[in-house]
């Protein structure tokens, strides 16, 4: 049996004397598309980074399609948050997306053909194979989210980690990524994604983990039905519209 895209095993992660992350334990399986939700400063961005190997846990391990360290994150697909990129930077889509094979590369070797039938794959994925030579500066909100997309797709990654990608997009948008990360997993990849989209991710994604420094909750989504639950990750009183957004009553 193949070992799981993602194992992470009592995490712990601080910031000098702030404890960012406190025991996080979380396993995902092949094809899930998981939510990652709580309240600004929970550390969702902390455990993607951490999972990623850019910030070393205190305790605890992580480990990716069974490897860990910088094997690990030779096995992750990255989508950043998008004002994290530089989009007025004057390279065509297919750079950007190459750019995601750079990794994998030796220094100093040039892209080769199969290389750049990755790079389409990926688009075609995406659907901005059209795109392919347009400037990046030249795309829209909705494009620039499904470029950084492809750009982690082109690795064949065993776990997708897509930080916010609604950030700033409006609703048919954001219903079309929705829609892509559903037939991403549903043809094997693996997800986690964190947003603070909470009416989206109940209705979307199969499955949420809500964090607030350690993990809350973590179950399919139409079981998520506690108020508690979210008033407590979310330091929320009952009246809060937080709760009919996620569709519970207190
Ligand atoms: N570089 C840093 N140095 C010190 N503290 C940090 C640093 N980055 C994050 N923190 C702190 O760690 C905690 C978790 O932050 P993190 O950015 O992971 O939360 P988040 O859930 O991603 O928040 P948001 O939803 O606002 O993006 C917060 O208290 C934050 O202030």
């Amino acid at each position: 049996m193949s070992a799981r895209p993602l194992d992470v095993n009592g995490v712990c992660v601080s910031y000098g004397s702030h404890e960012a992350l406190r025991d996080v334990t979380l396993s995902l399986h092949r094809g899930e598309f998981v939510g990652l939700v709580g309240p600004n400063g929970a550390g969702k961005t902390t455990l993607l980074r951490t999972i990623l190997g850019i910030l070393t846990p205190t305790a605890g391990t992580i480990r990716v399609a069974g490897v860990s360290g910088r094997a690990a994150a030779a096995r992750i697909g990255y989508v950043p948050q998008r004002h994290d990129f530089a989009w007025d930077y004057p390279v065509s889509v297919e750079q950007v997306v190459m750019s995601g094979l750079t990794p994998l590369m030796r220094w100093g070797r040039r892209a080769r053909e199969d290389d750049y039938a990755a790079c389409f794959r990926a688009l075609r994925h995406v659907a901005m194979d059209h795109a392919r030579t347009r400037t990046i500066g030249e795309l829209s909100g909705g494009q620039r989210q499904r470029v950084l997309v492809a750009r982690a797709l082109v690795r064949n990654p065993d776990l997708l980690l897509l930080d916010e990608p609604f950030t700033g997009l409006d609703q048919p948008t954001i219903d079309l990524l929705f829609d892509l990360f559903t037939e991403l997993a549903a043809g094997g990849s693996t997800l986690l994604m964190s947003t603070h989209d909470l009416a989206g991710a109940c209705h979307r994604c199969p499955r949420l983990v809500l964090v607030n420094t350690t993990v809350r909750a973590d179950a399919p989504a139409e079981a998520l039905t506690d108020a508690e639950v979210w008033m407590s990750t979310y330091g929320v009183g009952a009246d809060s519209s937080l709760l009919a957004s996620v569709g519970v009553r207190a």
